[in-house]
């Protein structure tokens, strides 16, 4: 990738503000255009980030800041300069996940002012042979469409666990680590190591550090191309591999990976993308085509989990201050009772259908008592297996008294952890401690795994946490209920907000060969200047 492009003069521009009016609709049309072309050749999750950004270069009010700027005089490059960096510091002091978006608006401004300038964007450079990409960070552009065969890895100085970088490296099962801001001190042509699974680059490998990390690429290489077996612990316990998803699409997709059902079906995405609630043949089409695709296998649905990072206006409008502790998962569907009841009568008509072996469960459960008010609701309409997800600290904590009145239950990690550690999962100033394997969220796990040895209930886990086990990418070496698909990526759901009035989003897709605000080993004063590549093997993910 070239250095940024140079800040535009702030002159007077010598064109009438027409004319240059003229220039930057031209200027942000065109690069508009060209980021949905890329979003469409990449596809996925790539796609919304990319036409989210096309979305920013159109902003309605990013133009009339752009306009008002141009009014007073200035050229086509300084107001598209100077507009687009308001909006960053917007979105900067915003923090969090939206800060985190302010990287994207600086990739779309410096497309802008190439494109007025008459020059190239800046990109991925092309040395010629294997490297590995060192940068500030990496446009999603760029990211959406780097050639895999050529960029080894990735590492980013910038950029945090919601970084689109981050969300695309992780779809694209790039090796990377982002947030390492050492990594401004490695040189062209040094050799490192990048260890995606521990968050670790090291610098100045031995020759033995070298050869382990070759090997164990090797040995991925060889687990990822070995023949699907179902999943198992490496004592031959078997563990079913059950898939992830945020869509009926993915399911094709989980199958030829090896997904022997489904462990998780998040139904936002039908609810997301709309301003009313889906109607029950809109739904049952939905659930239909998922179901009709695990034959005889088990297929674990949830019903809707709106709040908090997952806002619904027309389920709960009122502003909570914390909404993560407010009227989110069941609470909302109770509140809005109907919705829930047509989701449930959807489910039961598509199960009955199909040939899946349907589990319907709730999200956020908190009580017993919500335990009993689903599990007999959902039976009502039909549903054989009725559950709950365990992802509050006290529902983990009465686990015994839950499973006594459902009949499974699924840890849904990503949020025992928030509540667990109280720390917001969506901030990224509180990232590290969003552990699934803190000893305290660890002990609430083991409660609920007693409780369903107790019961004789099943016990599931459907959070996509941090994997601190090898298990090379390959669904049938996991031996659990991670993603195999990942399509409750960023694209779960409707598309990107606009930078302005954005809209929260819960980030997911862990569980992948990115990892965040890692460190450098071994550093040394190198000198400075980015982005670098390296040449050299690939240490490739967990
Ligand atoms: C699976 C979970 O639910 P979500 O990530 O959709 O909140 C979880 O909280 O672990
Ligand atoms: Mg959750």
């Amino acid at each position: 990738m070239a250095e940024p492009l140079p800040a535009p003069d702030d002159t007077a521009s010598t064109r009438s503000a027409q004319e240059e009016t003229a220039r930057v609709r031209e200027a942000v049309g065109a690069v508009a255009r060209e980021l949905e072309a890329r979003g469409a050749q990449a596809g996925g999750a790539a796609q919304d980030v990319l036409e989210a950004q096309a979305m920013m270069a159109e902003d309605p009010s990013l133009e009339a800041e752009i306009d008002a700027r141009l009014a007073q005089g200035r050229t086509a490059e300084r107001a598209v300069f100077d507009a687009f960096a308001s909006f960053r510091d917007t979105l900067t002091a915003m923090g969090g996940y939206l800060g985190e978006r302010a990287a994207d608006l600086d990739d779309v401004a410096q497309r802008v002012i190439a494109r007025l300038r008459g020059v190239a964007a800046p990109g991925v450079p092309d040395p010629g042979h294997p490297f590995i990409l060192v940068a500030k960070d990496l446009a999603p552009a760029d990211t959406a469409l780097l050639d895999l065969d050529k960029v080894l890895a990735l590492v980013t100085t910038e950029g945090g666990p919601t970084s689109h970088t981050a969300i695309l490296a992780r779809e694209k099962s790039i090796v990377a680590v982002v947030g390492v801001a050492d990594a401004v001190r490695l040189a062209d042509g040094e050799t490192v190591i990048v260890d995606a699974a521990k968050g670790v680059v090291t610098t100045e490998p031995t020759d033995d550090e070298l050869a382990q990390a070759q090997n164990r690429a090797a040995a991925r290489a060889t687990a990822a191309a070995a023949p699907l077996t179902p999943g198992a612990l490496a004592d031959g316990t078997p563990v079913p591999l059950l898939a992830n998803l945020g869509k009926p699409e993915g399911a094709a997709e989980a199958v030829a990976l090896g997904a022997e059902g489904v462990g998780l079906f998040r139904t936002e995405f039908l609810f997301l993308s709309s301003s009313q609630a889906p109607t029950v043949e809109q739904q049952r089409a939905a659930y239909t085509e998922l179901l009709a695709a695990f034959p005889g296998k088990k297929v674990v649905v949830r019903v809707l989990d709106a709040g908090a990072d997952k806002p619904l206006a027309f389920l709960n409008d009122a502003h909570e201050e914390n909404p993560a502790l407010g009227l989110r998962g069941i609470r909302a569907l109770r509140a809005s009772e109907d919705i829930l009841r047509e989701q449930l009568t959807a489910l039961a008509e598509a199960d009955a259908a199909t040939s899946a072996d349907l589990w319907v469960m709730a999200p956020m459960v908190a009580t017993v008592e919500e335990t009993e008010y689903f599990t007999a609701l959902a039976r009502d309409y039909g549903i054989k297996t009725a559950g709950v997800m365990i992802e509050v600290p006290s529902s983990a904590l009465l686990a015994d008294r839950v499973l006594a009145r459902a009949d499974f239950a699924s840890i849904g990690t990503n949020d025992l952890t928030q509540y667990t550690m109280a720390a917001d999962r969506l901030l990224g100033s509180v990232a590290s401690f969003q552990d699934p394997w803190h000893p305290a969220v660890l002990r609430l796990i083991r409660e609920v795994g007693a409780a369903g040895r107790a019961t004789g209930k099943p016990v599931g886990i459907c959070g996509r946490g941090r994997r601190r086990s090898p298990a090379g990418g390959r669904p049938g070496r996991s031996g659990s209920d991670e993603s195999v698909d990942g399509s409750h990526r960023p694209r779960r759901r409707a598309r990107h907000p606009p930078p302005v009035l954005p809209r929260r989003r819960s980030r997911r897709g862990r569980g992948s060969p990115c990892r965040e605000r890692r460190g450098i080993r071994k550093k040394r004063g190198a000198g400075r200047g980015h982005p670098r590549q390296h040449p050299l093997n690939k240490e490739s993910q967990q």
